[in-house]
């Protein structure tokens, strides 16, 4: 099953448009995890295990584990308990790929056949060649950066290239040319609900990878209103501390899992 088919199949069998984020940082762990040497892998493990009927997809981001000794073997543990234990939900590495072909095609070796991840964040920045390796592999997903959710987003992705801004000509580049096999979607921060409808208009039902809720303040009620596809999917919205960091008490789990739930239904409530 591709990236896309199992996404999609997930949206309907769990009703959920929620995609947890998975960016373990241990000055936030809760005390239970202060002398645990496996900490990294253990807490997300919990984080999963309590938040997987609610996610239609996880989301981990590697410099969360790369920053560590070991994380990325740490990393490596945790997708392979996802992919055993909720076979369902498909994970997205973030990792904002991007780079000349030959170093591209490691980088895709890493993310699908290291890691065993389902899809892979990518920086569109270098062009149609940088992407060619990622795109090649058509069973997994190229999640690309299109409208991020940082103010600096402004710097480059909306200065006019001719008769559009730039994260409108991305959009447009990736829905009618790099999507031939069906395989990508686009990265549209929360915090930008206006340039969220456009892009909508430019790319049909491509799915989005919406993070910016929670802890960055973009409000959910404009990016299911203003991105979601006739059908009331189309979006993997992304919530990470808000989720992992719910509580820093013997409940973590219990409150990461309630979290998630509470951001499930009333992503709902608007679909
Ligand atoms: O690609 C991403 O996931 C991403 C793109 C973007 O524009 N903004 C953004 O916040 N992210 C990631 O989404 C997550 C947001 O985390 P929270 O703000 O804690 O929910 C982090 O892992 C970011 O690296």
């Amino acid at each position: 099953m591709t990236f896309i088919e199992k996404l999609r199949n997930r949206w309907q069998q769990a009703n959920s448009l929620v995609c947890v984020g998975l960016d373990p940082d241990p000055a936030k762990f809760p005390d239970a995890f202060v002398d645990d040497e496996d900490a990294l892998f253990a807490f997300c493990r919990d984080i999963v295990d309590a938040t997987a009927e609610f996610a239609c997809a996880f989301k981990p981001q590697i410099a969360y584990f790369a920053a560590h000794n070991d994380g990325e073997a740490a990393l490596q543990r945790l997708i392979a308990h996802i992919n055993g234990n909720h076979p369902d939900v498909p994970v997205i590495l973030d990792a904002k790929r991007g780079d000349i072909g030959s170093t591209a095609e490691q980088y895709a070796v890493e993310a699908f056949d290291r890691f065993g991840a389902d899809a892979v964040t990518l920086n569109p920045y270098m062009g149609r060649d940088s992407a060619a390796p990622f795109l090649q592999r058509n069973d997994r997903g190229c999640v690309f950066l299109c409208h991020t959710s940082n103010p600096g987003a402004r710097d480059f992705q909306e200065l006019d290239v001719g008769s559009e801004p730039l994260y409108q000509r991305i959009a447009r580049t990736i829905a009618n040319d790099w999507n031939a096999d069906g395989n990508c979607a686009l990265v549209v921060g929360a915090t930008f609900p206006g340039e969220l409808k456009v892009i909508r208009g430019i790319v049909g039902d491509m799915p989005l990878l919406i993070p910016g809720v929670g802890a960055q303040g973009g409000d959910v009620e404009a990016v299911v209103r203003n991105g979601k596809t006739e059908d009331g999917t189309g979006l993997m919205i992304n919530s990470s501390r808000g989720i992992l960091y719910a509580s820093n008490g013997a409940d973590y789990a219990e409150a990461a899992a309630n979290a998630a739930k509470s951001l499930r239904d009333e992503i709902n409530r608007f679909r």
